[in-house]
């Protein structure tokens, strides 16, 4: 081999430097475009956070790059953390999630404008980012928007009348007997009476919308049972890609990419090596929809009817494109069948932890209320026939007292506002507020349910049911939220509220305030009656709480009464 000589070397030398060169060249031009980039991520970060001040709307100083996130993450109970800022900043103030603004709101007017009289403004919930992966076709109506929301809302709407709800009540029966049972295995021990009422609402759940009889309540490790309460359980807002995608929302697409691709991954190599693969599990929502897909794709393959939700959407389904358009003329009138799915899905969903948390404190307050729990078993025994076997539904809408009652234990103990947060979709003044296409708008449930101005003039920390009969605010309870894209479900309470809310005194329709108020003085008859007799062992009964308990169930039957309720 020959030897390099030194001319070789001398036309060698100067072009590696030259390389050389080019490449601390290139590697400063690099790292001077990352550091321009960087400032202005960081210059952009710091304009983003004089977004309120710009409109004059005050706010807690935000941290830089989480803006309040942290601080909501941070807090054991999110809610308690806006109601200080509320008590600090005012009923209309500003925070950030990442740099996206946010406005919490506890001005009722404010939010009359934005849920009832500027909905067209307003009609859309903001997406998170595991909604925004599934948004499309077989978007379900949580997080549908526009169009496509009103087109599913007007088919959806019919399938919860009284009586489609009422050829569900045996099944909700079955469920409720079979609760009173484990309530008797119970024999006197402490035990946690929210733990009995989740199986319960599932496995209500389960028969009424799928049809399926999981027997939730006494196989306690039912797959089915463990896989949904994951899914309602589980913090998507505590996920690191939820994060990231929060802080950071021009990732969105990349980390859309990395979580599909992932998925995609994954199902793949379950089919090819699924030894390999048995300890890879979806996540539990993702579970369930394809259970769900099975029992649809069965169902229809079979052409067997049943009666249940699944059935009343599918009776409305079609494989066919749907076409949503502005004009309601234009407007196909059905479901896609991947809607079906994503909604059957969210009906679980929805109605699950919900029901299961209302009825836990429709039971912890009868039980610390002896007062409220007499008058509600009053009422009871006066409707209910000595010789029905099983409440009807007809007797349900004869009990005032049951309705104010339900809805003074959602206002005490309300979900929290995030379910009913809209993003503004075309730039509109709401009460002297310039606000912005893209903001989100979230109320404060918890100052409004409890703002002495709006439920006074009772102590707005009592349990007092009979306020309700005084005429509110339209904005004022928000338990199921109020306007057009309320919950789906209690239409019956939320109609009679609203027509209540809307009459005045020459109106014929106020008969709700009238029957509620005539029922309420016989029931003050009623009690006097049986204190003026005195009988021991009621009063015995009544200080008894753990007996209370049982007399609370026997005559409540509340999931059945709040399922019930919804039409
Ligand atoms: C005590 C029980 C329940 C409470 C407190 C409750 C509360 C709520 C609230 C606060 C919203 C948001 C409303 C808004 O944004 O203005 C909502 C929406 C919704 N709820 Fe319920 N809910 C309950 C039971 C149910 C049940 C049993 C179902 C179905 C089986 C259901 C289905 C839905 C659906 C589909 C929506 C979205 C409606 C839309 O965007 O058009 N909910 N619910």
């Amino acid at each position: 081999m020959r030897k390099p000589n030194i001319c070789d070397l001398e036309t060698f030398l100067p072009e590696q430097s030259l390389s050389r060169h080019n490449n601390m060249l290139m590697t400063s031009i690099l790292f001077g475009t990352f550091i321009i980039l960087f400032i202005s991520y960081v210059r952009t970060l710091k304009s983003r956070y004089n977004y309120f001040v710009q409109w004059n709307i005050p706010g807690p100083p935000p941290q830089f790059f989480f803006g309040h996130l942290r601080k909501l993450w941070s807090a054991p109970l999110s809610f308690e953390q806006i109601r200080d800022w509320t008590h600090l900043y005012g009923s209309i103030y500003g925070i950030f999630e990442g740099t996206h603004p946010v406005y919490i709101v506890s001005d009722v007017d404010f939010l009359q404008e934005v849920y009832i009289k500027q909905f067209s403004s307003f009609h859309s919930r903001p997406l998170n980012f595991l909604a925004r992966i599934l948004q499309g076709k077989g978007s379900h109506l949580f997080f549908a928007q526009g169009n496509q929301w009103r087109r599913q809302r007007h088919v959806i709407n019919p399938t919860f009348t009284t009586a489609k709800l009422k050829i569900m009540a045996p099944l909700m029966n079955k469920c409720i007997q079979l609760l009173m049972v484990k309530l008797d295995e119970m024999n006197g021990q402490e035990f946690n009476i929210f733990i009995l009422y989740k199986r319960l609402t599932m496995d209500v759940l389960w028969n009424c919308v799928f049809g399926i009889d999981a027997d939730m309540q006494n196989d306690i490790d039912n797959i089915y049972m463990k896989k949904s309460a994951l899914s309602v359980s589980v913090q998507l807002d505590k996920f690191l890609v939820v994060k990231l995608s929060n802080v950071m929302p021009f990732l969105i697409p990349l980390l859309t990419l990395l979580i599909k691709a992932r998925m995609f991954l994954v199902d793949k190599l379950r089919a090819m090596i699924p030894w390999l693969m048995r300890n890879v599990e979806d996540l539990p929502s993702v579970w369930i929809i394809k259970r769900v897909g099975n029992v649809v794709r069965n169902r229809l393959k079979s052409g067997k009817k049943q009666m249940d939700l699944l059935q009343l959407m599918l009776d409305v389904a079609k494989n066919d494109e749907v076409t949503d358009n502005e004009n309601e003329e234009l407007t196909t009138k059905h479901l896609h069948y991947s809607e079906v799915l994503s909604n059957v899905v969210l009906f679980m969903v929805a109605g699950y932890e919900s029901t299961a948390t209302a009825l836990a404190f429709s039971t912890y307050v009868l039980a610390t209320e002896p007062e409220v729990q007499k008058k509600l078993q009053q009422e009871i025994d006066e409707n209910w026939q000595e010789n029905a076997k099983e409440p009807d539904y007809d007797v349900l809408t004869n009990m005032a007292y049951m309705d104010l009652f339900i809805r003074e234990v959602l206002r005490l103990y309300a979900l929290s506002g995030r379910a009913r947060t809209r993003r503004c979709n075309e730039t509109t003044n709401v009460c002297g507020h310039q606000v912005e296409k893209g903001v989100t708008i979230m109320p404060d449930i918890y100052s409004i349910h409890r703002n002495i101005d709006l439920w006074g003039p009772e102590d707005v920390n009592l349990f007092v049911p009979e306020r309700h009969i005084t005429k509110r605010h339209p904005a004022a309870y928000l338990a199921f939220g109020v306007g057009s894209r309320n919950c789906v479900a209690p239409k019956y309470v939320h109609k009679k509220l609203q027509e209540y809310q809307l009459n005045d005194e020459d109106n014929p329709d106020r008969w709700f305030r009238l029957d509620a108020q005539v029922a309420m003085e016989k029931l003050r008859q009623k009690v006097l009656s049986k204190y003026v007799n005195c009988d021991p062992d009621y009063l015995v009964i009544l200080d008894n709480v753990s007996a209370a308990i049982n007399s609370i169930l026997k005559s409540l039957n509340l999931c059945y009464i709040i399922m019930l309720h919804m039409e």
